[in-house]
């Protein structure tokens, strides 16, 4: 009796993961349904409410678990591992730099792509270790989930929300060249449609490729949910505020899902509270490090708007600047381990 009692409970007991998940789908879903009812109802979101609302969202919620998830991707690797790792990071991120004043267009389109590639493998990843991914039977098939999911961040909003867009990529743009800006409007402008008619195809083939595959199986339905609530999110909430809340509620989230089921799978590397103490404050040390000389370095740090518009361009070029090298340093040279792990 008692051993039925307590299996039922265990049964009961949300794992840490599960919670995660749950936590970032109702979180998404409450703000689509929260924002389709007040653009029915004629409401709208001031451009200065949107703006706070990102930097609280990215610097405040999203950027330690930034600092999280390097930290763990060097726990249990040695300290020449650390060293190489933190070098190439550190090259990588000056040469990012350079290029933005070199070819302000092109490493902006560049930063867009980080967003892009850190949405969608990130969360492929989750649904390797967590949500499920059967479906997904060959490599083709994973990346076009992975760019269908981090499409829906940066794609379907140039789409929908246009001009804040653009105005954004002029506002970030002008911190290193202000006379390039014309050029990534236009730029922009004809670019939408092109790839907004690829994403609608990208889609399609995702969501009819799994079912080919897979079936109706539980994992393609969970896919065809999750991918849903991301494109209903990004189409129904303003630009700033979807992306602002994306990376913490959903990335970040998520992921912290995804490292307690790795957490689970490896043995304690017994290192000492002061240990990780002195990790944590080296890297938050560096991260502050690079954003003072970002803006020390870029002739118009905070562009040519207002205030908080110039914070919110100049966060998203610093964010960009050191998340390229985490994807590529961090997960693609890291084949053995990656930010994304799972065991
Ligand atoms: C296009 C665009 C934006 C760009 C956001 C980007 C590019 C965010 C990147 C975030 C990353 C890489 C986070 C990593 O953890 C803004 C500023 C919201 C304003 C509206 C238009």
């Amino acid at each position: 009796m008692s051993t039925t009692v307590s299996v039922s409970r265990e049964r009961m007991r949300w794992q840490p993961e599960t919670l995660a998940i749950t936590a970032a789908r109702l979180s998404l879903l409450v703000l689509t349904v929260g924002f389709a009812a007040a653009a029915v109802l004629g409401f709208s979101v001031p451009m200065r409410t949107q703006m706070i609302v990102y930097l609280v969202g990215m610097v405040a919620l999203n950027l330690p678990h930034g600092g999280y998830e390097h930290f763990t991707n060097l726990r249990h690797r040695g300290l020449p591992f650390g060293a190489r790792y933190v070098g190439i990071y550190l090259l990588a991120v000056a040469g990012f730099v350079a290029l933005f004043f070199l070819a302000p267009v092109s490493a902006l389109g560049i930063a867009f792509a980080t967003a892009v590639a850190k949405g969608g493998h990130g969360d492929l990843h989750v649904m390797d270790a967590v949500v499920g991914s059967d479906h997904l039977k060959y490599r083709p098939q994973r990346a076009l989930a992975a760019l269908v999911r981090g499409g829906a961040v940066m794609i379907l909003p140039l789409f929908l929300w246009r001009d804040v867009y653009i105005g954004f990529s002029q506002l970030m743009v002008s911190m290193f060249d202000p006379g390039a800006m014309g050029a990534v409007a236009t730029r922009i402008e004809t670019g939408a449609p092109v790839l907004l008619g690829g994403y609608a195809v990208a889609l399609v083939a995702h969501l009819l490729g799994g079912f080919l595959t897979g079936g109706f199986s539980r994992d393609w339905l969970r896919d065809v949910g999750e991918t849903g609530l991301l494109v209903a999110y990004f189409t129904v909430v303003p630009v700033v505020i979807s992306i602002g809340l994306y990376f913490p509620l959903w990335y970040s989230m998520r992921q912290s899902g995804r490292s307690a089921v790795a957490h689970r799978a490896e043995p304690d590397d017994g290192l000492s509270t002061g240990a990780i103490w002195a990790v944590f404050v080296a890297g938050a040390f560096m991260t502050g490090t690079v954003a003072a000389a970002l803006y020390l370095v870029a002739p118009n740090p905070l562009g040519v708007g207002n205030l908080l518009g110039g914070l919110v361009a100049f966060y998203t070029i610093f964010i960009c600047v050191v998340a390229m090298p985490h994807v590529v340093v961090g997960q693609w040279l890291d084949r053995d381990r990656g930010i994304w792990y799972v065991p």
